[in-house]
């Protein structure tokens, strides 16, 4: 079968300095991928280039078998690939109401309708009520984005992400900030938010990873030193090495 994402050979500079090298990855349909690695190891410089946000200096990007490297960011989100960014963005002065309903409307084709009275569009409607009630918001819908706690607003960002209808989601830290009870109920919005999707998700706290990932890339200096399910990484000589140290032992 052709896969999600394949990303070859990709290689990125930024001046003289090479972040990105020779980067080879390969994300099965409907597969749940942690990517790994020590800061500054190029994780979401990697996403920025799946996500179209910066572009491969070579090598090439593909979503489900399509080369996607070199178009913008909205050409491959309409193309099924919908991402979260390290930091929340969602809009503050928004309802949690109009940020869902934003996604919704973009999913849905109504994109530039800001004419219409699209609380009108019973799809719409329906659909923005279906994703609140998924993520566990409803009660908080008329809240400005802005004063929900920081847990529900990553909450509501993970739900825009998701339910924007892609196929293909990828999430950079999602939990980071988050207290356990937090990073728990995190966890199991995108297990469920997720099921049948693919996804690829960037994260730091090994029990997210670990509990989640089917498969899991360790990236160091911008180059995968190895990919495989949790056991095999659990396993892997070079990684313990690189990576994860007295943790994996
Ligand atoms: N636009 C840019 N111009 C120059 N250097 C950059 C640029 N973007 C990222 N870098 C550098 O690329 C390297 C990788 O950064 P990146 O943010 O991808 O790492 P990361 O693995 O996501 O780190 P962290 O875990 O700390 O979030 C860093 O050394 C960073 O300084």
């Amino acid at each position: 079968m052709t896969a999600a994402i394949e990303v070859s050979a990709v290689e990125k500079r930024f001046g003289n300095v090479s972040i990105i090298r020779d980067l080879n990855l390969s994300v099965a349909q409907g597969e749940r991928h942690a990517i790994i690695g020590p800061n500054g190891a190029g994780k979401s410089t990697t996403f920025n280039l799946i996500s179209g946000h910066i572009k491969p200096t070579s090598g090439e990007v593909r979503l489900n078998g399509d080369v996607i490297s070199g178009l913008r960011p909205f050409e491959i989100n309409r193309r099924g690939l919908s991402r979260s960014f390290q930091v929340t963005n969602v809009f503050a002065r928004m309802s949690v109401w109009e940020n869902v309903r934003c996604a919704v409307l973009w999913a849905t084709g109504h994109r530039y309708a800001f004419w219409k009275n699209v609380d009108s569009l019973p799809e719409v409607r329906e659909r923005t009520a279906q994703i609140l009630d998924d993520i566990h918001l409803t009660h908080r819908r008329d809240v400005p984005a802005g004063l929900l706690t920081y847990a529900e607003q990553r909450e509501l960002e993970i739900g825009i992400t998701i339910a924007s209808g892609a196929t293909v989601v990828i999430l950079d830290e999602p939990t980071a900030g988050m207290s356990h009870a937090e990073t728990e109920r995190a966890v199991a919005l995108i297990r469920r938010l997720t099921e049948g999707k693919t996804l690829v998700i960037v994260e730091h706290d090994m029990s997210v990873v670990f509990g989640l990932a089917d498969r899991i890339s360790v990236l160091v200096y911008g180059h995968i030193i190895a990919s495989g399910t949790p056991e095999e990484i659990r396993r892997d000589p070079k990684v313990k090495e690189a990576y994860l140290g007295e943790e994996a032992h």
